[in-house]
């Protein structure tokens, strides 16, 4: 049909800062993205605000209620266009983070930030992130 218009999903990520770190965790599934490290979220469900969607995925990956902030960086566009990352700075509310779906989770300093091989998509956001951790 020539007016078919691909769905877009837009993916959304933590950037969870505390006392001038940020929570970076490793990735344990897919075999294609497990080792790479990423910022907590998922997919935005229909009927789900970005914000809500942050708030689920943190209580489900990490077992953590999280207030959402501003946003980090662009958006990063991923699977050959057909979805987009956009990433918010996130405070703890509640909890301790818990790997519960991750493979391993690590609070960085602005020095740290490239001491784990993030996926690619993110490269942009960590280089947007040293302003939000000063
Ligand atoms: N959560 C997250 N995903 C990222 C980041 N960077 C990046 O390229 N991605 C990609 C990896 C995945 O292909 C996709 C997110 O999918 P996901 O499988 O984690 O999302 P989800 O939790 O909603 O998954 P599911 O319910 O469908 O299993 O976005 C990031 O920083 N955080």
């Amino acid at each position: 049909m020539s007016n078919f218009t691909p769905e877009i999903r837009v993916i959304v990520g933590a950037a969870i800062v505390d006392e001038g770190r940020v929570l970076a965790c490793e990735r344990s599934e897919p075999a294609e993205t497990a080792g790479k490290w990423e910022f907590p979220g998922g997919k935005v469900e229909p009927g789900e605000t970005e914000r809500e969607a942050l708030i689920r995925e943190c209580e489900e990956e990490l077992g953590v209620t999280v207030e959402i902030g501003i946003r980090v960086g662009g958006d990063v566009m991923l699977g050959h266009g057909r979805a987009v990352l956009r990433v918010y700075t996130a405070t703890l509310i509640d909890g301790t983070p818990k790997a519960l779906e991750h493979a391993e989770l690590r609070w960085l300093t602005v020095d740290e930030l490239d001491s784990v091989p993030w996926l690619p998509a993110d490269a942009p956001i960590v280089a947007a992130l040293p302003a939000h951790l000063r």
